[in-house]
């Protein structure tokens, strides 16, 4: 198994049309049916995007994306119809052990740990299938073990442990190997609000030290947003976006913009929603809020037809769009909750 140091790149680099030169993956046309006839279903369809080394990547998208085919497919557990993946350059539905020699992967929120063994002899034992002699990386798991807040249970066995206790530990046996291309899916399910924070931020650290290359499935923006320097949006099998979460987030300019007042009567939200995309509507009885989403010059726009309607406005508010916003935008799932 290789160690080599390797250079950090940017993600800004990672997000052209072209694979950088020093890509750790490349995936290029990915596809994948299931089944035929009426019941086929094209999970993946021409998938292509590549991820820079050192760099971490979210793969999003609602159930059914193709999310986790893709990322089954890159891993060679799904044969896809058509395209091709390289890791470090290398093709892996041709060489495949030379491939994956620097690859480990956390699927579907957990990995195959063993129960009766302690947190960690779990981490001596994946650093050993991993090709790593357990003592030569010891301070990383001594490492690990704090970072991830594991230290205390350490010499307990694994079926005695809460499930995000539990979670914790698939992580850190992932990230107890020599392994520097690491897909991650769903690392923080069923972990409370404090272990989520903390895996986030170790995460990130963890990373950046190592100069890990990370593929990251999440349903939680909080962590993508974190701990991603690109995000890759999948909807029907099919990549909809793929950028830096700096850009997505600037998007065109678009912002939300809530005003509240107690003029505001279903006549005129009516001619509001006829003008603008309204995000939101609440009211406490007596004050409407309406939320938009608009750029700047549609504010004023709004303003106008306020101040010609004879509002009289409580309160205006900006706000920037989070991550799910922005995936909302994108995909179905915004369509039921407007
Ligand atoms: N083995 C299979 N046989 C038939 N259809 C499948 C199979 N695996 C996945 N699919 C279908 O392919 C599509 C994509 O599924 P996939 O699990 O890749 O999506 P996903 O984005 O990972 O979803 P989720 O977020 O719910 O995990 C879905 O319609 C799914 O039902």
């Amino acid at each position: 198994m290789k160690t080599q140091e390797r250079p950090q790149t940017s993600a800004d680099a990672a997000a052209t049309d072209d694979p950088p030169d020093d890509a750790a993956l490349v995936v290029e046309g990915l596809s994948k049916r299931f089944a035929s006839g009426d019941a086929a279903v094209t999970a993946v369809d021409d998938v292509s995007f590549s991820v820079g080394r050192g760099s971490v990547v979210g793969l999003l998208g609602p159930n059914g994306a193709g999310k986790t085919t893709t990322i089954k497919a890159i891993l060679g557990m799904v044969l896809p119809d058509a395209g091709s993946v390289r890791i470090d350059g290398i093709d892996v539905y041709e060489q495949p052990s030379a491939a994956y020699a620097n690859v480990d992967a956390m699927l579907e929120g957990a990995r195959n740990d063993y129960w009766r063994l302690t947190v960690r002899e779990n981490l001596r034992y994946f650093a050993t299938i991993g090709g790593v002699d357990p003592d030569s990386v010891a301070d990383r798991h001594e490492r690990l073990l704090d970072q991830l807040d594991l230290a205390e249970k350490a010499d307990e066995a694994v079926r005695d442990l809460s499930r995000g206790m539990k979670q914790k530990v698939s992580l850190a046996s992932v990230l107890a190997t020599d392994a520097d291309v690491v897909f991650l899916d769903e690392p923080t399910l069923g972990l409370d609000v404090e272990s989520s924070l903390t895996l986030r931020r170790e995460l990130r650290r963890i990373v950046d030290e190592r100069a890990l290359t990370v593929v990251l499935c999440s349903h939680d923006m909080d962590v993508i947003e974190a701990v991603c320097d690109r995000v890759v949006i999948m909807n029907d099998g099919r990549v909809i976006a793929d950028d830096t979460v700096e850009r997505l987030l600037s998007g065109d300019g678009t912002q939300r913009f809530a005003v509240a007042s107690s003029d505001i009567d279903e006549a005129l939200l009516a001619r509001i929603r006829d003008g603008f995309e309204v995000t939101e509507v609440t009211t406490d009885g007596e004050r409407t809020r309406v939320e938009v989403a608009t750029d700047s010059e549609g504010f004023y726009d709004l303003a106008d037809q306020l101040r010609a309607a004879d509002v009289a406005l409580d309160s205006v508010n900006t706000a920037r769009p989070d991550l799910e916003d922005v995936f909302l935008g994108l995909t179905d799932e915004g369509e039921g909750r407007r």
